[in-house]
């Protein structure tokens, strides 16, 4: 994760569950805005309602029964009355527009609402989590998230941007399934809102869900075409989405509409790939380790004042040394943390990034959280976590008291990556300027991550899920200085709960007096 400068790009929400409130409370504002100009339209109703009233008399349909009417002048001079006088100010009425004010506010709130990139990374957030942990379309849209029972769910809009995403990639046996569900999820009375307000026809989606149909049958999401396969896609392409044939391809769908999803997911798991090493730690498949080193004590060792107040200490790894501490960040340390962040400063976006571009510069990729860091010892929370940090590693950090304070977004993950700079992409001045290497890590967690957000050390099969309180220190480099390749490592996506954590990289340099005293 890196920091870039975003000042004149557009706020970005979805990189952290806290920036997202900032969304509840926005459409909370609109709804305000919404009532209000329901209320107007309606007393509007119900005026020209009066006056609909107010207009009722028998039926005349025989010429004789209109003339007979209009021969009583109490008939007859209150409707020429009317028609020069009344009409002509129910129609300036009619038109004078609801609400201008709500409508002129609701305009300003919109102009801060999340832009197209945006939704962009909360899509790929989506689809992350779908693929990460094997998720299937109808299981999100039903509102499980592995497995687990949640109070929401997905509407046809919805599920319609997560097939176009799929679809727009060429990745069309992913889109299938979302197109399946819209098309399910598209049923009157809220139907007659996509169609006549939203912009989203029925008879759209049945096409669409034909092309991805036929697109999967023909190239099973290869990227690449043989030029017979892309004439052969075109033409059934035409074929299929011909406004004649609708009629036939709709029974054919709506057959599919009726089918057991138990028979398309079985389907899907014929396509997919097998999971990757990450992706099986992050689904919790690695075995729980055990061995004699790996203990839990408490720490009495590393300071003196550890003998009055011990930290619990549970080993998780001798090579690379990996420890977990437990209750070792107070709430109150925590919140006064990022009530710094959200209140006095701001959190910018941190990013992934997996890859270099042709010219050797980093391609930044995916942005997933937000982050901010604290130097110094301008606020008591970093004196007294740095100084707990210092009893947990047995290492010194006066010369660097930097913490981050990161917060994931949706679907946030941290890609497989090393803490340490490798050898031979180190700087001239790497240890004079830069304090030399990332010798260990700390992270603390911050909050509980109900599902996902797993620390794992793919290398290890080790996987540690974040609790609040708890503490994760690491050494990068060896007892000679060499980084250890053993320690890459990656956070998985985070599938429910906000993220937060504190983290430390402690240099290199300002611990050449202090061997770091190990467990
Ligand atoms: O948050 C985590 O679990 C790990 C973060 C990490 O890899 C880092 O800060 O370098
Ligand atoms: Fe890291």
């Amino acid at each position: 994760i890196d920091e870039n400068e975003t000042s004149e790009e557009k706020m970005i929400y979805s990189s952290s569950v806290m920036s997202m409130v900032k969304l509840l409370e926005m459409e909370e504002y609109l709804k305000v805005n919404l009532d209000l100009y329901v209320q107007e339209m309606q007393s509007k109703l119900e005026l020209i309602k009066l006056y609909q009233d107010s207009l009722k008399r028998e039926t005349l349909t025989t010429l004789e029964e209109k003339e007979e009417y209009m021969s009583n002048p109490l008939n007859a001079f209150p409707l020429l009355r009317r028609l020069n006088q009344d009409w002509p100010k129910w129609l300036r009425y009619m038109k004078l527009a609801i609400s201008s004010k709500k409508i002129k506010e609701i305009e300003v709130q919109l102009k801060s609402a999340p832009s197209d990139d945006d939704l962009k990374i909360a899509l790929k957030g989506m689809t992350r989590i779908e693929k990460f942990y094997n998720q299937h379309a109808e299981d999100l849209t039903k509102g499980y998230l592995l497995g687990k029972k949640l109070n929401s769910h997905l509407t046809a809009p919805d599920c319609v941007a997560l097939g176009n995403y799929y679809y727009n990639q060429t990745q069309f046996s992913g889109s299938t399934h979302w197109y399946r569900m819209a098309l399910r999820l598209h049923t009157n009375p809220k139907g007659m809102i996509y169609e006549k307000v939203l912009g989203l026809k029925r008879k759209r989606i049945y096409k669409k869900y034909a092309k991805a149909l036929l697109m999967e049958s023909i190239a099973a999401d290869k990227s690449k075409l043989t030029s017979t396969e892309k004439s052969e896609w075109n033409r059934l392409a035409k074929e299929v989405t011909r406004d004649d044939n609708y009629e036939n391809v709709k029974k054919v769908i709506d057959e599919y509409l009726t089918g057991d999803e138990k028979i398309f997911q079985e389907v899907a798991a014929k396509l997919k790939r097998k999971p990757s090493k990450l992706q099986r730690g992050c689904r919790g498949e690695w075995p729980p380790k055990s061995s004699p080193e790996l203990i839990c004590r408490y720490n009495r060792d590393t300071s003196a004042f550890l003998k009055l107040a011990p930290l619990k200490l549970e080993i998780l790894s001798v090579q690379p040394v990996i420890l977990l501490y437990h209750d070792v960040l107070y709430e109150n340390e925590f919140k006064s943390m990022r009530d710094a962040a959200i209140f006095n400063a701001s959190m910018i976006d941190g990013w992934t990034y997996y890859d270099f571009d042709q010219k050797g510069n980093p391609k930044w990729q995916d942005r997933v959280v937000k982050t901010i860091g604290f130097q110094g010892t301008t606020a008591p929370f970093t004196l007294s976590i740095n100084r707990r940090l210092g009893y947990m590693s047995g290492l010194e950090m006066r010369e660097n008291m930097m913490l981050y304070l990161t917060n994931y977004g949706l679907g946030g993950n941290f890609r497989k990556h090393f803490d340490y700079v490798e050898l031979a992409k180190r700087p001239p001045n790497f240890f004079a300027d830069s304090g030399g290497d990332h010798i260990a890590t700390a992270v603390l967690y911050a909050s509980d991550v109900p599902l996902g957000g797993t620390t794992v050390f793919s290398k290890l099969k080790l996987a540690v899920q974040p609790k609040k309180g708890n503490a994760l220190v690491w050494f990068n480099l060896n007892h000679d200085g060499k980084p250890d390749p053993l320690t890459e490592h990656s956070v998985c996506p985070v599938v429910l709960g906000s993220r937060w954590t504190i983290s430390k990289w402690f240099h290199e340099r300002q611990q050449v007096f202090k061997k770091p005293c190990l467990a």
